[in-house]
């Protein structure tokens, strides 16, 4: 097993290798910082040391400082566990070191990793390294002099990119900016970076402190047009976030003042911001996406996932050519199979030309988009079923028509053949119902549009086999999907946790409320649209059949609206016909539609729900929590029937499922930071004042009576709430 800490080895060419070793990513721990300091003191001392380079053991350089230790700083608001890195470690005892350092760099430089590389006098890379200073992605800045050595290395502009877009280079990239000084094979990385230590030592090759250099800075009123520019477009792309542009406030210090002033002001810059509420949220979607790969009684008791070459995808409509794409974009095999020749063309078509998006947007070259095609076979039967390894069935909401497939499918395909469909509503029990394959039938959810979203909900049925879950999490994996596993109930968790949210804007709009203000109110939040633009997107079709189910399923909360019908009787189906709540133009953003509003009032009179007939009075915020704490309310049954394994699997199906903002830390984060007590006393009042849609669940009521987060898992239900 590896050892963590840092080591010293000094060979007989007096290089010292100070080497990092903290798997799996070599993140920059409190101790290993501790570690680096006394290793670097001790090579500085030592007669014996001419040059000395640093190194991370296991291929990877370092994945960056230690992001559990912003987690306790989040939980504690105790500043100080954050170590004086920038100015002791970098500066006074790498940069300014009396020896020459030069970094040994392989697999990936992340964050405080690239930085403590880039306070070294020179860089060496094994190639496909990943190069980056993704700090914003959490809510905080580059914070060991990143801010300022980039830019002095690669220039501003591409310092600006690589920081303000949390996008890393590769290697060989670096080596054209001169970020790195000599890409070598991995097995000459050490050999080549001693033989440069003790060049610089001998004078031989410069030994820059890139603090000190200013020569691709550019001009200031150049710097500070780029940095002018990158406000703008921060301020539009990074609404309600802070990090952009204390970024590059920071980075203008430093071009203005000097860079050690830059470090300074980086320095008192970031123990402001890690405490700011887009940090904890994002810290917080950092660890919990991680989390939903670990599953009780699935990925802890010893399976091996099993290789998975052909799939059988059934369907070639909008769900399931995406599908197909994502699958095939990562190397695995599609028979798509279709009723007849004319729509298995249009699967097809619609699989070539998502390839050809991806193409087109310089995402994919045109010769993986061809060995992608080339792996994909259009089918009219079965027969190419007999050596798939899973299907994924992906035909149209008909509950008698996917049982009748899966009767067939358990017929042709092999006996490991994993039986998948996709599917948002239907029960994954009623589905194999006809079948003796239960354990091996399992829901695969993919979002809309399926090559794109990230999210795959695996819905698991009680007799789904582990190693089925494991298999399609596996594969999701492998596709580039967060999979995340649920129980089977109506609408899983994601749609059933998110029904309330269209509801509650149709009730708001039923007492009076202006809708383009709903839709406003909810896209400042950091929503990427409003409820009423959503259901233009997705058609009014669509959400009629989405909330009959839940009509069925639970009676208790649903309001009856007869908008949705009114709106097609008057031939109104959203975007898709052009005639929604919005006015769509090409090429500019969608209007409201002011002849939309004699159909709401004629909807308000059919319900006449407003009390005393007038439009209630409400302020933004109220709008915001009338909206969102009945999908919380919804969260807590999820959670209380166990449909998800973790709270925080909710939270990331809400930031990836429905776009919930990542800087607020999903759904539940958001509540427990609102505070679980006033959700309740506000649910409990509107139930007074509008009806039982608002009605408090038996958990939230108890979890908020007792003090206690709704984040807690069930068997500390006495935990109390320590988190804020
Ligand atoms: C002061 C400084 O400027 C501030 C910083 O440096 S902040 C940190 C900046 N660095 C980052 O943001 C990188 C974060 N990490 C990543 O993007 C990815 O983990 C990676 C690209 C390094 C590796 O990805 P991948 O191989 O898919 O492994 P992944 O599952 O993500 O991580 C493996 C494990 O390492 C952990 N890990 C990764 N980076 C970590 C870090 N910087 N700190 C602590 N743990 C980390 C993960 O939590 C995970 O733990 P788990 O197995 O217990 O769930």
């Amino acid at each position: 097993m590896a050892v963590t800490g840092v080591t010293i080895d000094v060979g007989n060419d007096g290089v010292a290798v100070i080497s990092i070793s903290n798997p799996p990513v070599n993140a920059l721990a409190i101790p290993i910082i501790a570690g680096l300091k006394e290793k670097f003191d001790e090579a500085t001392r030592r007669g014996d040391v001419k040059a000395i380079v640093l190194t991370g053991k296991g291929g990877r350089f370092s994945g960056g400082f230690d992001i559990n230790v912003f987690q306790k700083v989040h939980a504690t608001g105790d500043i100080s566990l954050i170590p004086d890195v920038s100015v002791d470690l970098l500066v006074n005892t790498i940069e300014d070191c009396t020896k020459p350092v030069v970094a040994a760099v392989e697999g990936l430089a992340l964050g405080g990793g690239l930085e403590l590389a880039m306070g070294c006098h020179a860089r060496i890379a094994t190639p496909k390294t990943q190069l980056g200073l993704p700090e914003l992605t959490l809510g905080v800045i580059p914070g060991f002099g990143g801010t300022q050595r980039l830019p002095r290395l690669v220039g501003l502009p591409k310092a600006v990119e690589m920081m303000i877009l949390s996008k890393p280079i590769m290697s060989e990239e670096g080596k054209k900016l001169d970020l790195i000084d000599a890409l070598v094979p991995s097995q000459e990385l050490l050999k080549v970076a001693r033989l440069w230590a003790i060049d610089i030592a001998k004078m031989q090759k410069p030994w820059i402190r890139s603090l000190h250099r200013t020569d691709k800075l550019g001009s200031l009123s150049e710097a500070r047009e780029i940095l002018k520019t990158a406000r703008e477009q921060a301020k539009k792309t990074a609404r309600n976030m802070p990090q952009h542009l204390v970024c590059l406030d920071v980075i203008e210090e430093g071009i203005v003042h000097g860079g050690y002033n830059g470090v300074l002001k980086e320095a008192k810059v970031f123990k402001e911001i890690v405490l700011s509420d887009t940090s904890k949220g994002l810290v917080h979607v950092f660890f919990a996406q991680r989390a939903t790969s670990k599953v009780p009684k699935v990925t802890d008791i010893g399976l091996k996932p099993r290789h998975v070459k052909k799939v059988a995808v059934i369907g070639g409509g909008l769900m399931g050519s995406g599908i197909a794409t994502a699958l095939l974009l990562s190397n695995i095999s599609v028979v798509l199979k279709e009723i007849n020749s004319e729509y298995l063309l249009m699967g097809i078509k619609s699989i070539e030309a998502n390839v050809r998006g991806f193409v087109t947007r310089g995402k994919l070259t045109q010769d993986r988009a061809d060995k992608a095609l080339s792996i994909l076979r259009g089918v009219l039967d079965y027969s190419d079923f007999k050596d798939v390894d899973m299907v994924i069935e992906a035909v149209i909401e008909n509950v008698a028509l996917k049982q009748t497939i899966f009767s067939e499918i358990e017929k042709v395909c092999p006996p490991h053949c994993i039986l998948a469909t996709n599917t948002s509503t239907v029960d994954i029990n009623i589905v194999g119902k006809n079948t003796s394959s239960q354990d091996r039938i399992l829901g695969a959810h993919f979002f809309s549009p399926a090559h794109v979203m990230p999210l795959l909900e695996i819905v698991r049925s009680e007799k789904t086999s582990a190693q089925v879950i494991l298999d399609l999490m596996t594969v999701g994996k492998a596709i580039k999907k967060v999979p995340v596993v649920v129980g089977n109930c109506t609408g899983f968790a994601v749609n059933r946790t998110f029904f309330p949210y269209t509801q509650g804007a149709h009730i708001l709009v039923h007492l009076g409320v202006d809708l383009f203000r709903i839709d406003r109110v909810i896209s400042s939040f950091g929503l990427p649209m409003g409820p009423f633009q959503l259901m233009d997107l997705s058609g009014y079709g669509v959400g009629k059949a989405v909330s009959k189910e839940f009509a069925t399923a639970f009676p208790d909360r649903t309001f009856p609206s007869p908008l949705v019908d009114l709106l097609l009787n008057g031939g109104r189906n959203g975007k898709a016909n052009g005639k929604g709540f919005y006015v769509y133009e090409k090429g500019s953003k969608p209007k409201p539609d002011p002849s939309v509003l004699p159909i709401i009032d004629e909807s308000r009179r059919l319900t006449n729900i407003m009390p005393g007939g007038k439009p209630i009075s409400v302020t933004d915020q109220e709008i915001l929590e009338m909206v969102l704490f009945p999908v919380v309310n919804e969260a807590c049954r999820v959670l209380d029937e166990g449909i998800v394994v973790r709270a925080s699997d909710l939270d990331i199906a809400s930031v990836l499922g429905m776009s919930f903002p990542s800087y607020r830390g999903g759904i539940v984060f958001w509540a427990d930071s609102v505070g679980p007590n006033h959700v309740y006393n506000s649910l409990k009042k509107w139930t007074q004042l509008y009806g039982n849609f608002y009605k408090p669940s038996s958990f939230l009521e108890e979890r908020a009576t007792k003090g206690i987060q709704l984040s807690a898992p069930a068997s500390s239900s006495l935990a109390s709430s320590s988190r804020m």
